[in-house]
């Protein structure tokens, strides 16, 4: 148990969980890192922390300044909390398709939000360049760039990493992760490497976004679009230059539901979507390399804000989905199944 003199002193530091009902099917053991547990919610508080950290410490950033983001939502969650700890204001340019639970916690934080139009990246109105336009015009504000600023996956390589090295004894076989920034994958799959250069990192996508098209074929191309919020993305950035992978795997939203309704039935935990899209990818990994194996994925937020997207039937199926889950054994021969479409890769940039 920690004591800590301000609330981003509670960032981190979040328990391993084997999850048994997937662990029992495959008889691997497959662990959540419980990212829940920051005090924002997500796993973003972690970049968030490491963001203004270094940025004070470079003196870029100083106390009175406003911290400006553009995110999907977790990061500015995470980027008010910390703001709020250290003396900061925070405004965070959101697009307005993302759940209006995230723009309800990024208000309660005490953080300004700006609502923009969702638009692709190279529109200048994206919620990117809107972001870094708003830092440039303003001398008392600071760009946190969560996508090019290295701090993010910094965060993973000096604290997570080193949290799930010490958790599983240093006995991990694989690692899955989703990527949106890819600071997550990037520095865990970096620090993971260098204790063990056999570790086997697997990287998640949905569809819609182009990072599994990019390592098959170095195109960015998008093949539909996902429920998913906070992941996935058209473009190269630092923080997934980073990252070391080995496996690429894109699995459909409609898993989503059928893992996310077997995960809180059996294992009593209500995951967010791109949390189930993690343990989608980590039971594939199971079945494909048997029995024995330990899995090691995160559970980035939980359902509470996907209330109104993968918990919703209606939106469910206004998206062309079965809100209705499909048995676990019949998704089960579909993922032994999925042969090539789990691509081996070389992502390493050393
Ligand atoms: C819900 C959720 N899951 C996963 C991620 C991906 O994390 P990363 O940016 O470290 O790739 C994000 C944000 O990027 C997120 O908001
Ligand atoms: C779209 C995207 O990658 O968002 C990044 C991050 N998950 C956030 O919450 O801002």
């Amino acid at each position: 148990m920690r004591v800590g003199a301000r609330q981003s002193d509670l960032i981190g530091q979040t328990d391993l969980l084997r999850i048994p009902s997937l662990s029992d099917l495959t008889g691997c053991d497959i662990f959540i890192k419980c990212e829940f547990q920051n005090p924002g919610g997500s796993i973003k508080d972690r970049a968030a922390k490491q963001l203004i950290d270094d940025a004070m410490e470079l003196g870029e950033l100083k106390p009175g300044m406003t911290v400006v983001e553009g995110t999907a939502g977790n990061t500015g969650i995470g980027l008010a909390v910390v703001a709020k700890s250290y003396g900061l204001r925070m405004l965070a340019v959101m697009p307005n398709d993302q759940t209006p639970e995230k723009e309800r916690m990024i208000r309660l934080h005490g953080g300004e939000l700006m609502s923009v139009d969702p638009v692709p990246f190279k529109n200048e109105n994206h919620f990117y360049h809107t972001a870094r336009r708003l830092a440039e015009e303003r001398d008392d504000c600071w760009w946190a760039n969560q996508f090019e600023n290295t701090s993010n996956a910094r965060a993973h390589y000096l604290h997570t990493g080193p949290e799930i090295w010490e958790q599983t004894e240093g006995k991990i076989d694989v690692l899955v992760s989703v990527a949106g920034t890819g600071g997550t994958i990037g520095g865990n799959s970096r620090f993971l490497k260098e204790q063990n250069p056999e570790l086997d990192v697997w990287v998640v996508d949905p569809d819609g976004s182009g990072i599994y098209e990019f390592l098959r074929s170095g195109e960015y191309v998008s093949n539909g679009g996902s429920m998913t919020e906070g992941i996935g993305i058209m473009r190269l950035v630092d923080n997934f230059r980073q990252a070391r992978i080995d496996h690429a795997v894109n699995l459909p939203d409609q898993d989503l539901v059928t893992l996310s309704r077997y995960i809180r039935d059996e294992d009593g935990i209500v995951l967010g979507s791109s949390s189930a899209l993690n343990v989608a990818g980590a039971l594939a990994a199971a079945l494909r390399k048997g029995p024995g194996h330990r899995i090691v994925t995160f559970s980035c937020d939980l359902g509470e804000r996907s209330v109104s997207k993968l918990y919703n039937p209606e939106y469910l199926r206004g998206r062309g989905l079965n809100p209705d889950p499909e048995p676990i054994d019949v998704l089960m021969t579909r993922y032994r199944e999925l042969g090539d479409k789990v691509l081996e890769v070389n992502w390493n940039n050393d």
